[in-house]
Formats: structure tokens, sequence, C-alpha cells
């Protein structure tokens, strides 16, 4: 489904965000990309949407190179950034619309998505009124509607469990559940140990640019002694020192 062969982000000639990451998500999976603050995590995620462009190694997702054929590669994915204060001077249902055109969903598709995804997190009431007007958690569920209308094989979400009621949480959490069972890919990344644990088929643990552990949550619990939590082996693997 995605491949990060060797991906290479430098900021101001020598900082290196992210260094020579590799990673391949399979279809079917929930892949939860931990790491504390400034540890790559959004870097790699711009780099995945194509916001911003690796200084090398390449991105290849559904066969699709993101440098060759940018556009194509871009309609695969849905994205939902960590800031979700954007089009605020559109109604919630102009804003879907508005996504919908840009991914050529046709108007019965549209219609019964937007049905079925403002049902699932509760914002039927709220579709005729303006972004500038909804609470964060209400602003972040309008974004990742308008990511999820043209129904994209892989989901690209930034910490999105931040700001969500629990009851909006637990939905998203069956929805990323469904989608990776119908055969696709939802790629997160959370500070979050606990949602991490629960939602994941497998995690990948960046410190300071680099990989530290990527694989199931079981053999990331193989690593830890029956006493000592999970957390421990998350501070160790991202401590400071060298
Ligand atoms: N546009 C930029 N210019 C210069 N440095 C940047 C830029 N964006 C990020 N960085 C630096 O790159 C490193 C990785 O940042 P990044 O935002 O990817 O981390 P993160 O894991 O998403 O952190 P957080 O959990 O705090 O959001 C940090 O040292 C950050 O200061």
């Amino acid at each position: 489904m995605i491949q990060i062969k060797n991906v290479t982000k430098v900021y101001g000639g020598k900082l290196k965000a992210v260094d020579n990451l590799t990673l391949e998500l399979k279809p079917g999976e929930i892949f939860g990309f931990l790491g504390p603050n400034g540890a790559g995590k959004t870097t790699t995620i711009k780099m995945i949407t194509g916001i911003t462009s690796p200084d090398a190694g390449e991105i290849i997702l559904n066969d699709i190179s993101i440098t060759q054929d940018p556009l194509n590669y871009k309609r695969q994915f849905g994205f939902v950034p960590d800031n979700p204060d954007i089009f605020l001077r559109l109604k919630g249902l102009e804003y879907l619309n508005f996504m919908a055109d840009v991914y050529n969903v046709d108007s019965t598709l549209r219609q019964e998505r937007i049905k079925d995804l403002s049902k699932r997190f509760d914002m039927e009431n709220a579709l005729g009124d303006y972004i500038s007007s909804y609470s964060h958690g209400m602003r972040q569920k309008m974004i990742l509607m308008g990511a999820l209308i043209h129904d994209p094989s892989l989901w690209v979400l930034d910490e999105p469990m931040t700001g969500l009621d629990p009851k909006s949480s637990y939905y998203l959490k069956e929805m990323m559940r469904e989608h990776a069972d119908k055969g696709n890919v939802v790629f997160f990344s959370t500070h979050v140990l606990d949602v991490a644990e629960k939602v994941c088929d497998r995690v990948g643990i960046i410190n300071k640019g680099k990989l530290m552990f990527c694989g199931t949550m079981d053999e990331l619990r193989g690593l830890v002694s029956e006493n000592e939590g999970l957390e421990k082996i998350f501070l160790e693997m991202t401590s400071d020192e060298e």
C-alpha cells in the first residue's frame, strides 16, 4: 500500500527532522506513529501528504510515486491535520460539497456519504452553520468528514483524538477499524500510548527523526518485563540520553 523508503528531511541545513526513515504499511492495518514533541511525526506526515518534499528517499502509495505522479498520488489519501481551524467562513455543508467537488464525488454518492458521516459524528444539526461557530471538536469532526468524503484508501490523521468527545472518539476508532478491515490503511500520529495500545495493529516509535521501534503491540510488550508498563519502554526509547 505505502512504502516510505530511506526518507530524510533536513531543516536549516543541519537539523535532521526525519533521518533515513523506512516504513512499509500493508493493506488492513492501523499504524500508530508515536514519539515525543519534536520527534518528527508531523514532518513525516507532511512528506507522506506532499506538503513538504523529502531531501532524500522516496514515497510510493498504491504503486504511485509522489514525485513522479503527484496528482494521482494525492487522490489516494485523506488527510486530517492537527489544527482544524480552516475554512471558517464556510458552512459545514458548503465545506463538504467543496471537498466532494475537489475529489469528483458524484451527487448521489456524496449525499449518501454526507448523511452517513454526519450521523456517525452527530453533526446533522450543524451542517447549516458556519464552521467559525463550531467548537474545536466540531471543527475537527468537520475536517475529518471532508477528508473521508472521497473514501480514500489511506487515511492520514495527525493527533486525531485530541479534542474529540468520548462518543466521537469511540466512533472514530470504530471507523478506523472498519476502514482497515476493508483492506485499507490508517496511519495516525499520537503522543498517547493508551490510544495506540487500544487501536493499533502496529506502531512505530520515532525519536529525534530516527525510528526506534516498529512492530506489533505484542512485540513491544515483549520488550518489557511483567511489572514494567509500556510507558517505561517508551520513555527509554525516547530519552535524551545518547
Ligand atoms: N518548518 C520547520 N522549519 C524548521 N524546523 C522545523 C520545521 N518544522 C519542524 N521543525 C523541527 O523539526 C523537528 C521535528 O518536528 P515535528 O513537528 O515533525 O515533530 P513532532 O513529532 O510532530 O512534534 P509534536 O509532537 O510536538 O507535534 C523539531 O525539532 C522541529 O523544531
